[in-house]
Parts: C-alpha cells; sequence; structure tokens
C-alpha cells in the first residue's frame, strides 16, 4: 500500500513536471518563434490539465510553472523595457457554464454589475506610451513584466497617432490594445512568400507578432499591420468606467472597436456571444473569442489580480470552425525540392462558407501523432490558415477493419526511396535530376518574375517543352531556338521569338537572383540577397565550407548545409557551367571605390539606424575602401552602433575592446579622410549611440500590488 501511495505521488509529480515542459517548449515556439506546433485549443487543454493537476497537489506548486506566468515573449535583438503595470494575460473558458459561474461569482461579491463585452482580437498585445499627447514609447507584452522595446516599427502602422487630438488627455499615460494583421494583408504576405519559396505564416496572429519583431522597420511598414486600443492606464484618467476611457481615447484619435456594448445581465452577454460566433466570419480581421470585463474601476480595485491576469475580465473563447468529414485516400504531392507532402481527399464539406475537398496532413509524424486512418470521420478546421488541415479522429466512428496509415516510402513519382534530413519533419525523394514534377519545379522556379524574369513562357509551355524532349533542366533553357518553340501546338512564331528574345534579355539579370533562381533548398530570395553581397562571386560561394557559409547573414547550419549539398552534386555543377557559358551573371557587380579613407579597417554593423539602412551603411564602408564583417570578433576595430543594440553584443565588442562608433561618426570619419573625430566620451568606448538606459522608466516603477491598483 505504501510503495502504492509513493509510487503514485511520484507519477504525478512526474506528469506535472512533464506537462510545464511541454507547456514551456509551446510557448516558446508560439511567442518567440511565432511558429506554433500545436493548436492553441490543444494547448489550452495542456494548461487546464496541469491547473488541476496543481490545485489538487498544492505541494507541486512552483512560482515558475507555466500557469503562474505569463507566457514571454523577450528576445535579445530588441531593449527591455520595465512595463510600469505589469501586462497579464486573461483567463479564459470554452464553456458558457464557466462563463455563467464567472459573472455568478463576481454578482455574489458585488451585487449586480455593470459588464462590457468586446471582441478579443488575434493580434499581439502591445502597450504605448503617450508624453504631453506625443507617442514616447511602444513595448511588447514581454514577459509581463518587461517588454521588448519596437517603438519604430510601431510607428510605421498608420493607425496609431503619434499626436493625439483634443486636449484633455492626461500629460503622460499608458495605452494598451492588439497588434493585427488583417487577412487581406496576411493573405497578400503569404502569397509572396509561397512564390519566394519561404515558408509560410501559419495564421495572423503569428505574422502580426512576428512582424513586430523585424529589425527593418521599412519591412514591417509594407506588412500593412492594424492596432486596436482595448485599456487605458495611467495616474490621472479623465474617468472612472472603461467605457468612459475608451470613448475618450477614441476622441483623441486612437482606434477603438465599434463593437463594444455594455451587458448588464447574463443573457446580454450570451447574445452578444452568440451574435459575434456568426458575425466574425465577416470581419477583416481575426477574432478568437470575446472579453468580458466589468466595467467600473473601482469594482475593478476590489476585484484585483491573480499573478497571471486581472480577476475582473475573462475571454470566451470561439471554437475554430470545424465539420466532421470523412478521408477517403491521401495523395502525395513532390514540390521543387523533393518535399513531400500528404493531402487528404475529403468527403466535401461545408465549412466556413466554402466546400472543403482537400486538407493538408503536413508530414508523417502528424499523421502517426493523430493515428490518422483512411476511412476515419475526421475534424477539418479552418482558422485563419489558407488551407484547411486535420485536428482529430472520431474515434467511436472508427471502422472495425481500419488499419494504421501506413507512410509511402517511395517517390510517388519516380519510385525512388524517401529520404529524411536530420531536424526536418518532411521526408524527401533524393531523385532531383530525374524526378519530373522537381524538374518541373526547378525550372517554373527560375523563370519566376524575382528570379530570372522569363517572359511568356508559363507553367503549361514548360510542361510542353519537357514532354516533346525540349526542357530538361534549367540550362536547357539557353540551347532553345525559335523554330523549335514555334512549331508546338498553342505557339506561334511570334510568340516562340519573344520568349526566346526574354530567355536572351536573362543573362542580364543580377548574380544575387540567378543565385536565388538555382532553387536552392531553403536559399530565398533574402537568404541569395545575403549571399551575395558576403560572397560576392559564385564561385566564392561553391567553395565556402560549412564554417565561411555561417559568417553571412542570414545563413545557419541549415541552409549552409542546403548549400554544400547543393554544389556537391555533379549533375548540379554541370548545369552551372552550361549557365556560366550560356553568360549568365555569377558575380556581384562591382562598384568602384569612391574613396580609400576606411582602407584596411574591419566594421561590424549593429542596431537601427535613422540615417540609412544598415545595408546602405555596408555599402558606405565598401565603398570607402573598409571592410564588413558580419560578427564582433578581435579583429573588428569599430561596431557602428544605432539605436537598440542587443546587449549580448554591446557585452562582446566591451569585453574585446572593440571601439564603439556613431551613424554619425562613421559618416565624418568618411568625410575626414579616415581619421575619428574626437569626441568627450569617445575614449571610453561610449557613444551618443549607446542604447538608453532603462532608468526613466524603472523611476516610474513603484513596485508591488500599488500599481496594479492605478492600473484602473
Ligand atoms: N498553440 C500554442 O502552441 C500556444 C502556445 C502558447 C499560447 N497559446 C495560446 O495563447 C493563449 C495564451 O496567450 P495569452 O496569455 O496572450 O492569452 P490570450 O491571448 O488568451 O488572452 C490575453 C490577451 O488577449 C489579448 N486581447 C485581445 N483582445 C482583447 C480585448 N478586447 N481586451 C483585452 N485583451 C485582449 C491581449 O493581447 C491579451 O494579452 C493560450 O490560451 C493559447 O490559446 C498557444
Ligand atoms: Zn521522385
Amino acid at each position: 500500500m505504501y510503495f502504492y501511495v509513493r509510487n503514485n505521488k511520484g507519477m504525478i509529480r512526474e506528469k506535472i513536471e512533464e506537462l510545464r515542459r511541454t507547456l514551456d517548449y509551446h510557448n516558446h515556439k508560439y511567442y518567440v518563434e511565432n511558429s506554433p506546433e500545436i493548436s492553441d485549443r490543444e494547448f489550452d487543454v495542456l494548461m487546464r490539465e496541469l491547473q488541476e493537476l496543481e490545485a489538487a497537489h498544492p505541494e507541486y506548486a512552483d512560482p515558475n510553472s507555466p500557469t503562474a506566468r505569463v507566457g514571454s515573449d523577450l528576445t535579445t535583438e530588441f531593449q527591455s523595457v520595465e512595463h510600469r503595470f505589469p501586462m497579464l494575460s486573461l483567463g479564459n473558458t470554452y464553456s458558457l457554464d464557466e462563463l455563467h459561474e464567472f459573472i455568478g461569482r463576481i454578482e455574489k461579491e458585488l451585487g449586480q454589475t455593470e459588464f462590457v463585452c468586446e471582441l478579443k482580437f488575434d493580434g499581439t498585445a502591445i502597450s504605448l506610451t503617450y508624453e504631453h499627447g506625443a507617442l514616447l514609447r511602444a513595448v511588447t507584452r514581454g514577459d509581463g513584466t518587461r517588454g521588448d522595446d519596437v517603438t519604430a516599427n510601431i510607428r510605421t502602422i498608420r493607425t496609431i497617432p503619434l499626436h493625439l487630438q483634443g486636449g484633455d488627455y492626461p500629460d503622460f499615460f499608458e495605452i494598451r490594445g492588439e497588434v493585427l494583421m488583417p487577412y487581406a494583408s496576411f493573405d497578400r504576405l503569404n502569397r509572396e512568400r509561397e512564390e519566394n519559396g519561404e515558408p509560410l505564416l501559419a495564421n495572423p496572429r503569428n505574422a502580426a507578432a512576428g512582424t513586430l519583431k523585424q529589425q527593418s522597420s521599412a519591412v514591417v511598414a509594407q506588412r500593412g499591420l492594424d492596432c486596436t486600443l482595448y485599456q487605458l492606464a495611467g495616474d490621472d484618467l479623465p474617468c472612472t468606467t472603461h467605457w468612459e476611457c475608451m470613448r475618450k481615447a477614441s476622441e483623441w484619435g486612437f482606434n477603438v472597436s465599434d463593437k463594444m456594448r455594455i451587458c448588464r445581465s447574463q443573457a446580454e452577454i450570451d447574445d452578444y456571444i452568440a451574435f459575434w460566433d456568426e458575425e466574425r466570419r465577416k470581419l477583416p480581421f481575426a477574432t478568437d473569442g470575446v472579453v468580458i470585463k466589468v466595467n467600473s474601476y473601482t469594482l475593478r480595485r476590489e476585484l484585483g489580480f491573480t499573478a497571471k491576469a486581472p480577476r475582473w475580465a475573462v475571454a470566451f473563447k470561439f471554437k475554430a470552425e470545424q465539420a466532421l468529414t470523412r478521408l477517403e485516400s491521401v495523395d502525395f504531392q513532390v514540390g521543387r525540392t523533393g518535399a513531400i507532402t500528404p493531402v487528404a481527399n475529403l468527403d466535401p464539406v461545408q465549412l466556413a462558407g466554402t466546400t472543403v475537398k482537400r486538407a493538408t496532413l503536413h508530414n508523417a509524424e502528424q499523421i502517426a501523432l493523430l493515428d490518422i486512418r483512411v476511412g476515419d470521420m475526421v475534424y477539418v478546421e479552418k482558422g485563419g490558415e489558407i488551407i484547411p488541415k486535420i485536428t482529430g479522429v472520431d474515434l467511436a466512428a472508427r471502422p472495425a477493419d481500419s488499419r494504421p496509415f501506413q507512410y509511402i516510402t517511395r517517390c510517388p513519382e519516380c519510385g525512388t526511396p524517401l529520404v529524411k534530413y536530420e531536424g526536418e519533419s518532411k521526408h524527401y525523394c533524393p531523385n532531383q535530376s530525374h524526378c519530373r514534377p522537381q524538374i518541373l519545379g526547378r525550372i517554373i522556379h527560375f523563370i519566376r518574375r524575382k528570379a530570372m524574369d522569363i517572359e511568356g513562357l508559363g507553367e503549361e509551355t514548360v510542361e510542353l517543352l519537357f514532354e516533346n524532349g525540349l526542357l530538361h533542366d534549367i540550362a536547357d533553357l539557353y540551347d532553345l531556338r525559335a523554330e523549335q518553340l514555334a512549331c508546338l501546338p498553342r505557339l506561334g512564331e511570334k510568340s516562340a521569338e519573344n520568349i526566346i528574345r526574354s530567355i536572351r534579355g536573362s543573362v542580364e539579370v543580377p548574380f544575387q537572383r540567378v543565385l536565388f533562381a538555382l532553387g536552392i533548398r531553403f536559399v530565398g530570395e533574402t537568404t541569395a540577397k545575403y549571399l551575395a553581397a558576403h560572397f560576392r562571386t559564385l564561385d566564392a560561394v561553391m567553395h565556402a565550407t560549412r564554417e565561411e557559409l555561417i559568417e553571412a547573414d542570414e545563413v545557419g547550419g541549415k541552409i549552409a548545409d542546403a548549400i554544400i549539398d547543393y554544389f556537391a552534386d555533379a549533375e548540379n555543377l554541370r548545369i552551372i557551367e552550361r549557365l556560366r557559358k550560356a553568360g549568365l551573371q555569377t558575380e556581384a557587380a562591382h562598384k568602384a571605390l569612391e574613396s580609400e579613407s576606411l582602407a584596411g579597417k574591419n566594421f561590424v554593423i549593429t542596431g537601427r539606424f535613422s540615417g540609412h539602412s544598415r545595408d546602405e551603411l555596408k555599402e558606405l564602408i565598401e565603398a570607402h575602401g573598409g571592410k564588413n564583417l558580419a560578427a564582433v570578433s578581435a579583429n573588428v576595430d569599430f561596431l557602428v552602433a544605432g539605436e537598440k543594440i542587443g546587449p549580448a553584443k554591446l557585452q562582446k565588442a566591451t569585453k574585446l575592446g572593440v571601439r564603439l562608433i556613431s551613424e554619425e561618426e562613421l559618416l565624418a570619419m568618411i568625410a575626414s579622410g579616415g581619421t575619428l573625430p574626437v569626441t568627450e566620451n569617445a575614449s571610453d568606448g561610449n557613444t551618443s549611440a549607446a542604447p538608453p538606459s532603462a532608468q526613466e522608466t524603472t523611476d516610474k516603477t513603484d513596485g508591488g500590488n500599488t500599481e496594479q491598483g492605478s492600473l484602473f
């Protein structure tokens, strides 16, 4: 008996620890990497399980448990700033009964209470601080106590006022809300990524959160983010209820949702939820629930907070739209890189206003994890995602003769045994040179607008040329003659000539696009650009070692390995030689030196700059004879530091005694022929460009629960 109890206790403890580890892992995937592996619902089920176990076993309580802490989005790329008032999460529920319990508890304590219902926007939380009516700072939720300062990026969002209207706003206050990516921007972005062979973003929430953490504000500006505000915070707010405060905020110029409602009874709240559960499908952005909040600030203070969330609010989360249908069969698609994607053929079913016939199954692991079998009744969901996915199986409806799914072991197109690369969840067909969809995919990628931009050749024509034995690889394009094309069906003499002219003209396409066009696995448009800037010539890329490749910006081990694999293939080398003979650009265009001011000096550029982009500064350094290095090392003479330089880089530079200079000092150095003008603080390695300390913010924090009190 004794043993039984001990074993059981040990098992519970292990289970708790395992759940904590799992939740920490998914928090990181979700908040920092912005690429969740499981659905929110699945995450919430695990969280609930841990909460229940911890409640039943208080002896295993841990203040670091994911149940007690806000999931953190902090990175080292941005300067972190302390929040004046903690930024917390929200308690959530998927059940109306639980929501009614919540309301019942509050009304029992406070009597009949006024609630405000609003939509739960599915983006990422932001806190904006205004001083004398001007935007001072924008900070992410971070770990709830400190967040990342993303002010420069936030300034690019047009609906966020940089200066307020009216005059009755407090001198110093904070407003919080949600940064969103509307569906239209999300779809456009994913279409571009698809064209570029870059991985697609899972949903608008992750896209919005990832965009806010971009290093370049110019990129953020193009992404079409929006922002809606839902909470005022400060010491001398001009009103005593949430509703009034939000009306004020809207007068000052903030984008406040007009879908908010005051509700005075459970029935009114239920109506609001029922209405928006349907109506939200017509909104141009994603929502994942309704937030129910106590309206009065006095009552909010009475209710207070837990470590993780206010007690005066709760989120009712909508169930993702789901349909149940039969899995008829599974097809396997082979991409241009040989990646195999299993696609489910479904008994057609209505879901979120469209008929769904196909859904993605991701990879073998995912199929095994959910134990999906042909013939099963499966749940299909469509979130913000483009392609619906299968999220579960109705095991009760499983046919008696059902068998576990056997994943294919050979390529469905060419029969070659499939391989799995380390760290990759997909299987690949390694037969690059003779597998039809890979050959066609590579040629189609090669001629795309962002690659070699060959006009007049569409997918169909490429297939036609392939079937007629005229086109086997990208180099064959340059051997084509107009008369060969003209005699094919659907192609006249004129269009044949246009195609040939466009192919010949493509020899002028700059090296970075040639590198992208080759279609090396994981080498997207941006990576190709960095590779070209770093190595300058195709030969240099081809002969670089793994270590050397990793030195280029944006190139990690996975990309380096893919590049090495590509150039280790004899067939690829033959193709490249033919492309060279055809006259394609294999070197980055050389710019004449403007001066030798920086000759012999090595630089590293880091942070954000007001006058130039980082790439522009790099070009400038090279134009004046200097050299750009990728990382801080003892060989570096100067670290050109902008705003928001990462603390790790700063530390390393200081340790190695690398001199820190600002953008202005660099320009002055170039202008003066290479001498660094002496400034007061240059001698201790500090410059005006060094990041401002968080002192100012910290001073205003007085710690403890009192700050939460003044939040409302
Ligand atoms: N899939 C995964 O792997 C994974 C991992 C971690 C978290 N998650 C999801 O995220 C949730 C936890 O995230 P969270 O702590 O940000 O909680 P949450 O997103 O459930 O709720 C809190 C957030 O709601 C937002 N919000 C939107 N509209 C609002 C409004 N009108 N008023 C107030 N706040 C509003 C705020 O940003 C606030 O921070 C989990 O419950 C889970 O669903 C998923
Ligand atoms: Zn194949």
